[in-house]
């Protein structure tokens, strides 16, 4: 059952289904060879990728340098009366210092939208307080660069220097790290370029925003050496072999459903970095482990998890979790990571690449060169209120039958997945639907926030198993934003995430629904009432 590791504990009620599985790891000394960063460990295929991604096992000793360069541009910061920190970055380059500032309390903007309504609010922000942080490994990123364009004019027309408001963290020899030379920003931190997006919240991708917003990032390194040396032993004891020997031996039973809730961590929004961890590190050839992020452990899908499902708590052992984890924030990364990792062998799949993210941008960006299909969105297929159905609807039964019809285009043991292309703040009630809907429909059923989405569960949704369905949801934009110096707005390019990730889902075989808000908050309003009409 349950065993201590300076800081973290794995209880299991399946250990004795996990056990050959665990006793094969620790026979092949899995641990060991990951500590010491093995790049053989995915087979023939994925050593290229793995030999330039393991440099995460060490960030607990290697980005120690990066804290004093931190604390000393906070403590400038203050003293110019600089507090409010935003940052700009998708994926990998905003979960991990969202959860670090979320679990300490401390103020931080995350913009990983193209909602105008949300960058809108984030503009109103005071910007005389305001340093922009612009993340991004790959410096191409078109969410990000977009809102390094709009928050530099808007620095620009309210009197600011614009490049003494931005901190970069990039990749060594990107374009960004580049431009944040030639165009003289306050600071250009670079990363380890040997660690993927997904694993790098000990880095400079993790800790610079939290560090300026505030939190104590030096703490997470020191949690994380806690428990390294447990975790790189090859011992039937070690916490993250147990998860990864657990997770795997239930996908090898049919249970692809990693379904996660907090029960009483203390950590703030654990789930939602998991999820893009778990998706888009083992969503890949067909198979893959789903994460379903759930509210609490009385949530439906947890609380009522089938033969399909894992349902895990992120913290005590409680009510139908057959796994817990629990340990402070910076020791649960590492476990997750190597975790994660492990899993990834278990499953035969390259833990590294995300060979299906590019599918959806590159539609994207072909909708975005030819703005008519865009506008051209043809009729919707039926209206109901304020909501235009836009997919195949052969009802007259209202929209609670268009979803009744939808919803039983999903197989035996499949999934929902609701993608909300909306507002996270202001159109927050929108990820009610989720448990909603989940009771409704008795699957087990995802809530993502495009395009945040798209970078993190998105490789799943086209890699993994499947047996997804596709909700989307799109709103009328009142107010758009242009983009400085790009033939698009966020409103388009929204569009194009949205119009163009369903395009992609459809080609891959994947039913998709998308239900267009021509007014937001009665909209949602409107699908919800559909959602409860449906039997339960
Ligand atoms: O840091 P970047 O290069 O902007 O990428 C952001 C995110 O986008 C992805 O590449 C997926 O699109 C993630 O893996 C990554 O975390």
């Amino acid at each position: 059952m349950g065993a201590e590791h300076t800081g973290v504990s794995i209880d299991s009620t399946v250990e004795s289904s996990a056990a050959p599985l665990l006793d094969k790891l620790v026979s092949d000394r899995i641990a060991g060879k990951l500590a010491a960063q093995d790049p053989t460990l995915w087979g023939s295929e994925a050593e290229a990728e793995a030999a330039i991604r393991l440099s995460w096992t060490t960030l607990y000793q290697t980005s120690r340098p990066l804290i004093g360069e931190i604390e000393a541009l906070r403590t400038d910061l203050r003293s110019e009366g600089i507090d409010r920190i935003v940052l700009a970055g998708m994926g990998g380059s905003s979960l991990a210092p969202e959860v670090i500032t979320g679990t300490e309390n401390v103020a931080l903007t995350v913009l990983d939208t193209t909602d105008a309504g949300q960058v809108a609010d984030a503009l109103a922000g005071d910007l005389d307080r305001t340093m922009l942080v612009v993340s991004s490994k790959s410096g191409t990123t078109v969410e990000t660069d977009s809102h390094r364009r709009i928050f530099t004019e808007a620095f620009t027309e309210a009197g600011i220097d614009a490049a003494s408001r931005i901190v970069v963290v990039t990749d060594p020899g990107s374009a960004l790290a580049e431009l944040g030379e030639n165009e003289g920003y306050r600071k250009v931190f670079l990363a380890d370029p040997n660690v993927g997006g997904r694993y790098s919240a000990l880095t400079a991708f993790g800790l610079v925003p939290a560090g300026l917003a505030g939190a104590d990032v030096a703490r997470l390194l020191d949690q994380a050496a806690g428990v390294a040396d447990a975790l790189s032993a090859d011992s039937a004891d070690n916490p993250a072999l147990r998860l990864a020997a657990a997770l795997g031996s239930a996908h090898a039973d049919g249970a692809e459903k990693v379904v996660l809730a907090d029960t009483g961590s203390g950590i703030a929004g654990f789930g939602d970095w998991a999820e893009q961890l778990i998706a888009e590190s083992t969503g890949k050839q067909g198979t893959g482990l789903l994460p379903v992020v759930v509210e609490d452990a009385g949530a439906p899908g947890f609380a009522d998890a089938g033969q399909d499902a894992t349902p895990v708590a992120i913290g005590e052992l409680l009510g139908e979790a057959t796994i817990a984890v629990a340990g402070p924030l910076g020791a649960q990364f590492l476990l997750w990571e190597t975790a994660v990792a492990v899993a990834g062998r278990l499953l035969g799949i390259d833990p590294f690449d995300q060979p299906d993210v590019e599918a959806a941008k590159k539609a994207a960006r072909s909708l975005l060169d030819d703005p008519g299909s865009l506008s051209e969105t043809g009729s919707p297929s039926a209206v109901f209120g304020s909501v235009e159905v836009y997919g195949d609807v052969s009802t007259s039964d209202g929209l609670a039958g268009v979803l009744r019809e939808f919803l039983a285009t999903a197989p035996e043991h499949g999934y929902v997945s609701v993608q909300a292309y909306l507002d996270r703040l202001d159109d927050a009630s929108a990820g009610l639907l989720r448990a909603e809907l989940a009771k409704r429909c008795r699957l087990q059923t995802t809530f993502g926030w495009g395009p945040r989405f798209l970078h993190s569960t998105g490789q799943y949704h086209k890699g993994g198993h499947p047996n997804g369905v596709f909700l989307q949801l799109t709103g009328a934009v009142e107010t758009d934003i242009a983009v400085p110096d790009r033939p698009y707005s966020l409103g388009t390019l929204q569009r194009a995430q949205a119009l163009g990730d369903g395009q992609v889902l459809a080609d891959n075989g994947r039913p998709v629904l998308r239900l267009h808000l021509t007014d937001r908050a009665a909209g949602l309003v409107d699908v919800m009432r559909a959602v409860q009409e449906l039997a339960s």
